[in-house]
């Protein structure tokens, strides 16, 4: 602690150190395990509960272990099944109309239901999924209404912080607080038009206090409440945002019995919220310090600051020098201060533990949750002892990014000769009607075409032949051969069902970023570094730590051997400059811009190459250019401006008569239309079966004159829509867009879903557009 530490410290008092939150999943992905074979029905409730608190326990373990006290809160209890915003909604007994039947009389579903609301059943849709804030993790969306009942109904949270107390921990229970709840949410089906559900807050408010005094009553000391909304600028008036902002707070700190509150706004500044929070009465507020900077100005005497220097969301070691030097200049503002992370650690993997074949130098640079955990240690330390007392430490930090400086693959000639030489001509096609033109002569498509996004589902003979060959158990020709059966497989399912433009269905693909990281310079792949998407679905970023180049084509076979097999045009597969470094751990020593032009130049490459080869259409997947729109308006033009350029490099050289299609696995259109429109791509696909079109009037509104596929079967789920669905769907979508200008296909590729699903959806697709064309 800092020795202007003022008289009204909390008591007991804010730990040194802490994170605010730890990966969930567990080291080997034993959660995925058990929920997938418990969804299956290969294991039971039990079963899943058992492994569940076997993880719980084996992380609160692995934390003290790593330095953070068993006995003083500074271990965060923030387990999920599935979904922490799902475990508010259960809580509070949140659930939609359509799933009513699944409470229990005391209004609690156990977890076949929690399972349903997220997954759907049926004709009931689950609840819709969208990414959380500026990261690739989606939680679900509670939908609130005038109707919805708040009741405390789940006592999983206060079990879970009993269950550890029992094993010796006391911990501090992880919640998402109120605002961020409410202003995420949606209004219900049963809704009046023009509800907003933050109009409910004053009842949910009241469940909040009842939860706290329970966390009270189990013997809790600190609960930290997240609200990452006050960092962002959201569809709300920012005065009104900062008014509930102190209602809520100065309502949770008047509550009776409680235990002390941290509020947690990770993911960004809290600016003006600030001053709000700190004169709320709770007794510690935790910054973001990474992507937001020190407060300036303001007098937070009388408050405990988690100060979060560490980054929770990328995975480069931290500048132990400048982060000291940030606690220092938060010291300054009179508060007393603890060190954090800047959110959570469940956007990074757990453990550098088995990455050994990233090499010495790289895994010296790096550092996942675990290591995070030793650095927030390490620097708690220097703060309440001195740096002498961490002199080890801190040289070993000061040579490892020393090295990281000096190593030549983060700075190579050729690749920022290029890159300087790049103009803007570089970035522009043809105007849209002569692309339009020539596009049609070549490919004579018809009206509502139809199309899918890419993958075909991953069987697991094609998991098996890639792992094989990973290994070396089977040769590159034996490999070759048993992806190109599967495309040939996957062409003739296309030519069966009558699809007009095919795919070669990605069987080579592990996963989107990766592949391509695996063959571009200045990336490398970790073996186990998961991090949770969205309930049991993770994905293993790679680090993109030097300069990119491209040695060699990296589609061009697959795509040509595909397209040997029909006389339908068969779509060329490329991942986004934008959404390779968002679905990346991207070195953070010069600015995304320039990267992503690096690996933009790269697909450009790939682009011709593919045209070469005979491919006529290509699509270049950018599902993550919203994720990475800052979270702030007055960043925002800056950041489109620089991730449409990328995409723009990488496409621009493409023929006139070259088709070009881009994907976005959502439908906030409203947000970024000027950027998809920017993007300049003849076709886009975009998710819309879920939300049933909702963004086509807005599109219609704003003009478009290009090519969009808005999804009509929401991939997501196992359920097939029915034919009828999605007549509805496509007739839906011609109120709004011409039938020559709108495409037929799912809302996203296939990979995670099984073969007769797929096959029995997509006979119905077809069957559905041919009623409507
Ligand atoms: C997350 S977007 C996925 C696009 C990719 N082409 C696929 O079909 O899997
Ligand atoms: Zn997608």
């Amino acid at each position: 602690m800092s020795d202007n530490t003022p008289v009204a410290v909390p008591t007991p008092a804010f730990p040194g150190g802490t994170v605010l939150g730890y990966p969930r999943i567990g080291r080997m992905r034993e959660l995925k395990k058990a929920l997938e074979s418990f969804w299956k029905g290969t294991t039971t409730e039990a079963d899943l509960e058992a492994t569940a608190k076997e993880l719980r326990s084996v992380t609160r373990e692995r934390m003290a272990g790593l330095g953070l006290a068993k006995d003083d809160s500074s271990i965060p209890s923030n387990f999920s099944f599935y979904d922490h915003v799902l475990d508010a909604s259960v809580t509070f007994g949140a659930i939609p109309t359509r799933f009513a039947r699944l409470r229990k009389d005391d209004g609690s579903v156990d977890l076949a239901g929690y399972s349903t609301i997220a997954r759907g059943e049926g004709a009931d849709a689950p609840l819709e999924m969208t990414k959380w804030f500026d990261s690739n993790y989606h939680y679900l969306v509670p939908e609130i209404g005038p109707e919805t009942t708040f009741a405390l109904s789940s006592t999983r949270w206060v079990d879970e912080f009993t269950e550890a107390k029992g094993a010796g921990y006391l911990t501090r229970p992880v919640i998402t607080g109120p605002l961020t709840y409410l202003y995420l949410a949606k209004p219900s089906d049963d809704a009046p038009t023009g509800f907003a559900p933050i109009e409910r807050l004053d009842d949910l408010l009241a469940v909040y206090v009842e939860l706290l005094a329970a966390f009270k009553a189990a013997g809790a000391e600190w609960v930290q409440i997240d609200e990452p909304v006050l960092v962002a600028d959201i569809d709300a008036d920012r005065a009104d945002v900062l008014a509930n902002a102190e209602k809520v707070y100065a309502a949770l700190a008047a509550a009776a019995e409680r235990p002390q509150i941290l509020v947690a706004a990770p993911m960004g500044s809290l600016e003006d919220a600030l001053p709000v929070l700190a004169a709320s009465g709770v007794e510690a507020v935790a910054l973001d310090l990474v992507k937001g900077a020190v407060p300036e100005g303001v007098d937070l005497a009388g408050l405990t600051v988690v100060a979060g220097v560490v980054d929770g969301h990328n995975i480069w070691r931290t500048d132990a020098d400048k982060a000291l030097a940030k606690l220092e200049a938060v010291a300054a503002l009179g508060g007393a201060v603890a060190v954090g992370t800047a959110t959570s650690l469940f956007h990074v993997p757990h453990t550098l533990e088995g990455e050994e074949h990233l090499g010495e130098e790289l895994l010296s640079w790096l550092s996942f949750a675990d290591e995070k955990i030793g650095e927030v240690v390490t620097l708690a330390t220097a703060l309440r002892e001195g740096e002498d007392a961490v002199a080890d430490a801190l040289a070993e930090t000061r040579a490892a990014l020393a090295s990281r400086a000096a190593h030549p693959g983060t700075n190579r000639a050729d690749v920022r000769d290029r890159l300087a030489a790049i103009t803007p001509a570089d970035r522009d096609r043809a105007a849209y009607p002569v692309r339009e033109a020539a596009q049609h002569e070549r490919f004579q498509l018809p009206e509502l075409a139809t199309t899918t996004i890419g993958s075909f589902p991953q069987t697991p003979e094609i998991r098996k032949s890639r792992a094989a060959w990973a290994k070396g158990e089977i040769d590159d020709a034996a490999y070759e051969a048993a992806m190109k059966a599967e495309i040939q497989s996957v062409v003739k399912l296309q030519e069966d069902l009558d699809l007009d433009v095919l795919v070669h269905g990605e069987a080579e693909r592990n996963d989107m970023v990766q592949y391509f990281a695996e063959l571009l310079d200045g990336f490398s792949v970790t073996k186990n570094g998961w991090v949770q998407s969205y309930g049991s679905r993770c994905t293993r970023p790679s680090i993109l730590w030097g300069d990119v180049a491209r040695p060699e084509p990296m589609t061009v076979r697959w795509a040509q051997y595909a397209q040997s097999l029909s006389d339908k045009p068969v779509k060329g597969m490329l991942t986004g400059p934008v959404t390779i470094l968002a679905w990346s751990f991207v070195r953070d020593d010069q600015p995304l811009s320039v990267t992503a032009d690096q690996v933009g130049l790269a697909l450009r490459d790939e682009v011709t190459d593919l045209e070469d080869a005979g491919i006529g259409i290509i699509q270049v997947d950018e599902p993550a250019l919203r994720e990475l729109l800052p979270l702030r308006k007055r960043d925002q033009a800056a950041y489109l401006e620089w991730s449409v350029g990328s995409f723009r490099l990488s496409t621009a050289g493409a023929k006139d008569d070259t088709q070009v299609h881009t994907h976005l696995c959502y439908s906030e259109f409203g947000e970024i239309i000027d950027a998809i429109d920017g993007l300049d791509a003849d076709v886009t696909s975009i998710e819309a079966a879920r939300s049933r079109m909702e963004v086509l009037p807005a599109i219609r509104t704003h003009g478009y004159e290009r090519q969009i596929g808005p999804g009509v079967w929401d991939i997501h789920s196992p359920r097939v829509p029915s034919t009828q669905e999605m007549t509805e769907l496509l007739s839906l979508a011609k109120e709004s867009i011409p039938g020559r200008q709108l495409w037929v296909n799912p809302d996203c590729g296939l990979k995670t879903r099984g073969y007769e699903e797929t096959v029995a959806s997509l006979e119905n697709l077809i069957a559905a557009t041919k009623a409507v064309r």
